[in-house]
């Protein structure tokens, strides 16, 4: 932030979706692939850039797109989305004296390894659905803000879902309901509780498995038991126990959103003039529709611990 005169200017430049591939060939033959699309913002002393058109504090936004693949080729061994925006982020704030924070966020595209006659495929993948996201923000004192995330996470079970005992007035039209479908969308994005790039886990891919730990734990929570299931009554109380369980679960990790739309299937019902009816709705035939649709969501944080 910078004072000018009676104005205040607060600025930050980057480069967004560059796109970069990355492969690892095992010494075995076995392939590893990556897809990234990473979006860059620095936070940087380049005011003369702004008001005297003097660019010579200026980190060229096509020189951060080329650091992207240079930063790709030499990272020599399978990394996650997390170490590689730190790789980034600690690189923009190091190497260039102008930068005093980078902000770097990758989604991943869920390429997955695809089996052929039930056995694992060793260069040849498939696109699945759900993306795992990450932001980091370092600073040049090397304090780190780290988040990681899912997007596009689409969840349906035919029951063991109902809402009941809202609030009924005179716009209120929704029958009570043990037996629905629910249907969602998730986004979840948590905080990790690593404050600095000292206090990091070494473990090679550490991000990457708990990323797949926390969906999991947001899968089993949301669907319950194979046969059994769990019953949910409303999306808000779902969504409250998905994020209980990750912080129950993940020491590591200190708050976690989630945004949980209400994708309505919507019972038909077909009156016909002459009986019988054409359709009466038995929990069989829904009108499937995303518009309109609710909104939940919701942030659980850890209260900070009296010392
Ligand atoms: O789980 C739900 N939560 C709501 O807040 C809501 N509102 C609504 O019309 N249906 C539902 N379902």
């Amino acid at each position: 932030m910078a004072e000018l005169s009676g104005l205040k200017l607060e600025q930050r430049h980057g480069k967004s979706r560059v796109r970069v591939a990355r492969v690892w060939r095992d010494r075995d033959g076995k392939h590893h692939f990556v897809e990234w699309s990473v979006n860059i913002s620095l936070i940087s002393d380049c005011l003369p850039a702004y008001v005297s058109g003097d660019n010579s504090d200026i980190v060229a936004t096509d020189t951060m797109k080329n650091t992207v693949y240079a930063k790709a080729k030499e990272c020599s061994e399978q990394l996650s989305a997390e170490d590689f925006a730190i790789v980034l982020a600690k690189h923009f704030t190091s190497f260039y004296q102008q930068v005093t924070a980078a902000i770097v966020n990758i989604v991943e595209k869920p390429w997955e390894r695809i089996s052929i006659k039930g056995q694992q495929h060793e260069h040849g993948f498939k696109l699945g659905s759900e993306r795992h996201t990450t932001e980091v923000m370092v600073d040049k004192s090397g304090t780190l803000r780290l988040t990681s995330g899912i997007e596009g996470l689409s969840i349906l079970k035919t029951t063991k879902s109902g809402f009941e005992g809202f609030i009924r007035d005179q716009y209120t039209m929704l029958p009570e309901t043990r037996e629905r479908m629910m249907a969602t969308e998730v986004t979840a994005s948590w905080r990790y509780s690593f404050e600095s790039l000292s206090s990091l886990p070494l473990k090679p891919l550490y991000f990457t498995e708990r990323y797949m730990d926390v969906k999991e734990v947001l899968l089993n929570t949301f669907f319950g038991a194979s046969k059994e299931g769990v019953y949910s009554p409303s999306v808000q109380a779902t969504l409250y126990e998905m994020a209980k369980a990750v912080l129950g679960r993940f020491p590591d990790i200190s708050f976690i959103q989630l945004k949980m739309p209400n994708l309505h299937f919507l019972p038909v019902n077909l009156p016909s003039k002459d009986k019988p009816v054409i359709v009466k709705f038995a929990d069989d035939v829904y009108l499937p529709t995303d518009e309109p649709h609710g909104t939940i969501q919701a942030t659980l944080s850890r209260l900070r611990s009296k010392m």
